[in-house]
């Protein structure tokens, strides 16, 4: 198993609010990892966590450790638009950039000098709109602003700008949450096809999305991981109490 990153001991503040109370999990690549458990638990705030989110929200506190590959994402030498470019993150709204469908995806690539030239740029927004299968959708509207594609073509194209940085973990805040079932399951085959490749973790409040992506899931309650364990276990046979009755719907 390739443990991407380990966070250990994590706690999370917004100013006296205690959102995260020790916890601690690995994101591997062999699997995909849901986080489910009820409003307000922390799910969201822990992905905010691994890539330093948190950061940006003023009065938010973080301790304990987390490292990616080893490396501490606090440390001193860790740049945090490395770090972010490394760990992606794809939000429960799509948001793509005011700009066409070829700039979403360009962007990121050209600031972070991953292409040399326009063909090299070309094959890199190519490739990252192949992978989340949208290419051939708006292959011939590249020029199109990318908030003219329906939602769940937004959401794609989101995914898809996040691939183009060549991340190594990909976190998504309930990707589908403001999608219609077609566009949400366009979305969970598309995680079935990343994962292996990217160190996949999603939060959802569907129980059925979390049973048909994810291999490992994470039960958060008042901003700590009660259980942690396999997909099929954790939903046949929860062990701790309160994931049994949030799994079967008694509360959340
Ligand atoms: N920017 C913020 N400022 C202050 N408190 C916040 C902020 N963001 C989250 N919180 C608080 O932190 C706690 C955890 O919130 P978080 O959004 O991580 O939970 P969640 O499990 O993702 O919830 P949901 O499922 O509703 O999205 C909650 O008590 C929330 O009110």
């Amino acid at each position: 198993m390739t443990v991407k990153i380990a966070a250990r001991h994590v706690s999370a503040f917004y100013g006296d609010v205690r959102a995260l109370d020790d916890v601690s999990i690995d994101i591997d690549t062999d699997h995909v990892t849901a986080l489910i458990g009820p409003s307000g638990c922390g799910k969201s705030t822990l992905l905010r966590t691994l890539n330093r989110l948190t950061d940006t929200v003023p009065g938010a506190r973080v301790e304990g450790d987390i490292r990616l590959d080893g490396r501490d994402i606090h440390g001193r030498d860790m740049d945090v638009v490395e770090l972010r470019a490394r760990v992606g993150m794809v939000f429960q709204k799509p948001n793509p950039f005011p700009k066409s469908i070829y700039e979403n995806v360009a962007y990121g690539p050209r600031i972070h000098g991953l292409a040399r030239g326009r063909g090299e740029l070309d094959a890199v927004v190519e490739t990252s709109l192949r992978r989340t299968g949208l290419w051939d959708e708006v292959k011939d509207r590249l020029s199109d602003r990318g908030t003219a594609l329906s939602g769940g073509q937004q959401q794609r194209l989101c995914i898809a700008r996040a691939l183009a940085i060549e991340p190594e973990v990909i976190l998504m805040d309930e990707p589908c949450s403001a999608l219609d079932p077609i566009a949400t399951a366009r979305i969970e085959e598309l995680i079935g096809a990343l994962s292996g490749r990217y160190a996949i973790a999603i939060v959802t409040h569907n129980m059925q999305q979390a049973a048909r992506v994810s291999q490992r899931t994470a039960f958060f309650h008042l901003g700590r991981l009660v259980e942690y364990g396999d997909t099929s276990d954790i939903f046949t046979n929860p062990r701790a109490e309160r994931t049994k009755d949030y799994i079967t719907g008694r509360y959340g």
